[in-house]
């Protein structure tokens, strides 16, 4: 995960009118704020509040403090947030570990006898755990906070008693002309009977033992990755989706690489049911009851996950006391991550757009600015790269087909299959392909969608191009180190150089 940036020297000329005269800027101290991390008074006044320390509110309060501004930041539980915690970062090393055991499974195919590779429930829980720690030892959130001036409050959960005043659970007020909400969200439960028998992906860890069968629900980026780890970890995986295909934000050609990866491993896949009923339990396990076709269907698990989405966390924050309103979950903002009421901004998986790291952090950088300096500051949603850790892994940025032809019917398209790649070949990793999308003049790079070895980072790397503005001949012409992933690359933008637009009824 990419640091938010913090230089040395810290500018505290920001100015003091608002760009758009829209929203007040803050006229920033002259002073960086000396105050010890935790230490508030009852009604204590800020430039900016921010609630909540994950990338979001990490981000938006190192750069509000930055600007001048006098900023506190109000944590509920720990300092990181989702990513760190119980997110990205287990979730990552739980990917790492099924890596190993497949490769492991595998490693006969390069003349290494393992055996059968088998997985120790508590030893993978205790090594995710500290793995979690060391990453939090390098982020040092608390002490970043301390070094910029930023006044760190752990008192509880904060709520708005109006909308400039906000209360902790503690009784304690603290009050601030902006107020950034950074409180990020948590797993969806099915509102259906037996709810409760299932687990959520932030307590995967809890689970007692390995799941001999588990049944997620949800294919989303979350559903996926689980599948994968637990498949890889040797339990049989059941995977229910109301949604046609796997990862529906993906472009389509990659639900259908992975979709048929998922059911060579042997993965049950049921895409496009009409719900899933109930869950209840019986002596064998938990039955798991859904309808498709217009037909009720069961299957009895050991476990159930439910990723069935990630509503903000607004229910006890008191926005209808600030005027904030929330639709569908999350919370409505603007370009420039304003609500309804000016001052008050909305960030990162609160506001329900990209809920990603990487949007989080460049959301909350944004919106700081905009509370600091007056709202002029937006955020390029475009170059937005993700990926998740399946096996094979997967990745886009920009445009999937679908959308770019929907803009420009002539848009061009290549894809390169992984399997004409040496690198993939010598590693016995030839699923997958990498898509380029360009405009009809190959001017610009609208999409880039890999699935297959190292796709996030083959992906990552369209993006700096993207972002760099970097046409597809330019793109043809750079040298690839051999043997790499990367190659892939230039075999894209060769082939869309050589790829003719559709011909449209006015040719
Ligand atoms: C299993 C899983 C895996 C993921 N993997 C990835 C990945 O690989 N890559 C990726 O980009 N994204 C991933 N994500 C998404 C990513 O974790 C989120 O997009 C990101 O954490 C959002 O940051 P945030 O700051 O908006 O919210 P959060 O990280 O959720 O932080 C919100 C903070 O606000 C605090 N808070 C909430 N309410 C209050 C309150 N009332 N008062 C005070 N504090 C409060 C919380 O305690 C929390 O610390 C994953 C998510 C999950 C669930
Ligand atoms: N690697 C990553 O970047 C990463 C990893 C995890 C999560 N995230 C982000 O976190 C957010 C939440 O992800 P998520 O996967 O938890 O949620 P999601 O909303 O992306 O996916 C939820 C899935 O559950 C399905 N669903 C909803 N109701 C259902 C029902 N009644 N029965 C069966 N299926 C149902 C939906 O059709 C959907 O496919 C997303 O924005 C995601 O991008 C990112």
């Amino acid at each position: 995960m990419p640091e938010p940036t913090t230089p040395a020297a810290a500018p505290r000329t920001a100015r003091a009118t608002s760009a758009s005269g829209t929203t007040p800027a803050i006229a920033p101290h002259a002073e960086p704020a000396t105050r010890a991390s935790g230490t508030i008074a009852d009604g204590d006044t800020f430039d900016v509040a921010v609630i909540g320390a994950g990338p979001a509110g990490t981000a938006a309060a190192l750069r509000a403090a930055e600007l001048g501004a006098r900023v506190v930041v109000l944590e509920a539980g720990r300092v990181g947030g989702t990513c760190v915690n119980t997110g990205c970062v287990p979730t990552r090393v739980l990917a790492k570990t099924a890596r190993l055991m497949r490769d492991a499974r595998h490693a006969d195919d390069y003349g290494i006898q393992l055996g059968q590779p088998r997985i120790d429930w508590a030893a993978t829980v205790a090594n995710v755990h500290a793995r979690v720690d060391r990453v939090r030892d390098i982020k040092r959130e608390a002490e970043r906070f301390a070094a910029a001036g930023i006044t760190l409050v752990q008192e509880g959960r904060a709520r708005f008693e109006d909308e400039t005043t906000l209360v902790l659970d503690s009784g304690r007020r603290v009050r601030a002309a902006s107020v950034l909400i950074c409180v990020g969200g948590h797993s969806r439960r099915l509102p259906i009977p037996g709810a409760e028998l299932a687990t959520v992906p932030e307590d995967v860890l809890h689970l007692p033992e390995l799941p001999r069968r588990v049944a997620v629900i949800g294919a989303g980026n979350t559903g996926a990755q689980l599948v994968t780890v637990f498949s890889s970890f040797g339990s049989e995986v059941t995977l229910l989706d109301v949604a046609p295909r796997v990862l529906m934000a993906s472009d389509a050609a990659i639900s259908s690489v992975v979709s048929d990866a998922f059911a060579r491993q042997g993965i049950e896949v049921h895409t496009g049911i009409e719900t899933v009923e109930r869950l209840s339990r019986s002596s064998s396990g938990i039955d798991v009851w859904w309808r498709a076709a217009g037909a009720s269907a069961t299957k009895t698990v050991d476990a159930v996950i439910m990723a069935t989405g990630w509503p903000a966390d607004v229910d006890d924050l008191g926005l209808e006391k600030a005027g904030v309103e929330v639709v569908r979950s999350a919370i409505p903002a603007d370009r420039y991550f304003r609500t309804a009421v000016p001052h008050i901004f909305a960030v990162g998986d609160a506001n329900g757009r990209d809920m990603l790291v990487q949007a989080a952090q460049f959301e909350g950088e944004a919106a700081a600015e905009n509370a600091v300096l007056g709202v002029n500051r937006r955020t390029p949603q475009h170059l937005l790269p993700a990926g998740g850790f399946t096996d094979p892994d997967y990745a886009g940025v920009g445009l999937t087909e679908v959308e770019a032809r929907e803009r420009d019917p002539q848009c061009v398209v290549a894809t390169v299959p992984f399997s004409g790649v040496d690198r993939a070949v010598i590693d016995d990793r030839g699923t997958g392909f990498l898509k380029l999308i360009a405009d009809r003049r190959r001017e610009l790079i609208l999409g880039a969608h890999a699935v297959g070895e190292n796709a996030i980072e083959v992906v990552q790397s369209v993006t700096t191009a993207m972002a760099a503005g970097v046409d597809v001949s330019t793109l043809a012409n750079v040298r690839f180190a051999y043997p790499t992933y990367s190659a892939v690359i230039g075999l894209a933008a060769r082939a869309l150089l050589a790829e003719s637009p559709r011909p449209t009824e006015l040719d």
